[in-house]
């Protein structure tokens, strides 16, 4: 291995209770809300039909003409309690909140910018009243965070001469008051998910990527890094020039998931994706039609999916500029809440099961209980399970605890039966098993 000064500082998963509870939450909710929502992906009559949250890029508009948004950002349908009661109804352990996306206005009142709440009609402090409510809801909340900041003049997207490198460390001290600012005002925040970071300017700063990572640890001892933030003293990001993964968790599953069959590897570590509904929008776009959007059944499976794999997955929301949701993300809402109020139990603190991939749907596993989670159920009615050398099958119930059979058909194979009346969508059945010592060592290393 090479030597590194900002490489990653920790081999291995964290199993402190902070991590655990990241871990065992799984299910979480972006919200991205900013002034993007209000020309929601029209500008000077035309319509873009990119992410939303870069139609200033799109539409080449300059900052100062861009913020001037900030003169009819007033939600005036905005209640954080509401949003609270939607995110609780939809299962979600979590919320991730954009404090500042690239466009540089701030939902909070940070006094280090012009560009934040403060300064527009509604002046109130958005952020502070969503920590509130969600926390009263019991959700965990996480900041997004961009660094790339368009609104900022000292920001570079790279350092080429003695100015710029001036310009950009005046920009880090800025970033870094910010974030002090956010981890004071806002002690509860469980997590900072940074983004934009992709510049040669950051990786040109791996040293300052390590800095706030630490700085953020020691204000907020507990609270979870994403490894986008980090570029080590060569440059490489996410995974350091030895391979080792930085931050706590990989983040760069972002619109697309791990397969599950050529990239088991990620089971080593933790890891969240994020998704969108629509192809590609984060932000509010006025017009979804303009790409494909996926069904709730989809993000369902995604989200399976991300958990079969030993991950959390993270479904996007983008708020109307009036701070009501649009009638689509409502109704998936309500959807996942539903299954998840039946199902649950086979995501919240659910992890990999070790077991091959079936085409019938995905496993996950909570101690020793596994669960299968069956989205294409066989004209066979058989539902084909192998298990590891030394794991048996020993029952398959429903989980209202109901026997719908299991039998061994060689070594290591098992049908499952289908329950007779074959349920209207996806479904678990949870198995019953026995592992030789070995086997179960190898877990007991795994989850210590
Ligand atoms: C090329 C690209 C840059 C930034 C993004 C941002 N990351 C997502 C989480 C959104 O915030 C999107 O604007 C997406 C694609």
């Amino acid at each position: 291995e090479i030597s590194l000064k900002y490489g990653a500082d920790r081999l291995g998963k964290r199993h402190d209770d902070s991590m655990r509870k990241f871990r065992d939450n799984r299910l979480g909710a972006f919200i991205h809300w900013g002034l993007y929502a209000i020309p929601g992906g029209e500008w000077n009559g035309k319509v873009y039909n990119g992410a939303a949250e870069w139609l200033k890029s799109w539409a080449k508009v300059p900052a100062d003409e861009w913020l001037k948004l900030m003169d009819q950002w007033n939600p005036e349908k905005f209640n954080a309690k509401a949003w609270a009661k939607m995110a609780k109804k939809m299962g979600v352990k979590y919320v991730k909140i954009t404090t500042k996306h690239h466009e540089g206005f701030c939902l909070w009142p940070s006094k280090y910018s012009q560009y934040t709440v403060a300064q527009t009609p509604y002046k109130k402090d958005i952020l502070g009243e969503l920590i509130k409510a969600y926390n009263d809801e019991g959700i965990d909340v996480h900041f997004y965070f961009s660094v790339m900041d368009w609104s900022h003049p000292d920001y570079r997207y790279d350092i080429k001469s003695k100015e710029d490198e001036a310009a950009f460390n005046r920009f880090l001290e800025f970033t870094d008051n910010q974030l002090k600012e956010l981890a004071t005002r806002y002690p509860t925040v469980k997590d900072f998910w940074f983004d934009g970071t992709w510049d040669a300017s950051i990786k040109k700063n791996g040293w300052w990527t390590a800095h706030v990572e630490q700085m953020l640890k020691d204000m907020l001892p507990g609270v979870t890094i994403n490894s986008r933030l980090r570029a080590d003293d060569y440059g490489k990001r996410h995974f350091d020039s030895n391979g080792h993964l930085m931050g706590d968790y990989e983040s760069g599953y972002e619109r697309r998931l791990p397969d599950p069959v050529k990239d088991v590897k990620v089971t080593r570590w933790d890891w969240e994706a994020c998704m969108t509904v629509p192809e590609n929008q984060w932000g509010y776009h006025k017009d979804w039609s303009i790409s494909y959007v996926k069904t709730p059944l989809e993000v369902l499976e995604r989200i399976v999916h991300a958990v079969s794999m030993g991950g959390n997955m993270v479904v996007n929301f983008g708020p109307q500029a009036d701070g009501d949701f649009r009638h689509e993300e409502k109704e998936l809402a309500d959807a996942i809440g539903k299954w998840m109020q039946e199902y649950g139990e086979c995501i919240y603190g659910c992890d990999y099961a070790g077991w091959d991939k079936q085409s019938w749907g995905y496993y996950t596993r909570k101690g020793k209980d596994v669960y299968m989670v069956v989205f294409n159920p066989p004209y066979s009615k058989l539902l084909v399970v192998k298990t590891p050398k030394g794991t048996k099958v020993t029952k398959a119930v429903l989980l209202d605890g109901k026997d719908i059979g299991v039998k061994e058909t060689a070594r290591n194979e098992y049908n499952v039966n289908m329950p007779a009346k074959a349920p209207a969508g996806p479904f678990v059945i949870k198995l019953q098993i026995e592992e030789d010592a070995s086997v179960t060592d190898k877990y007991r290393d795994a989850l210590t």
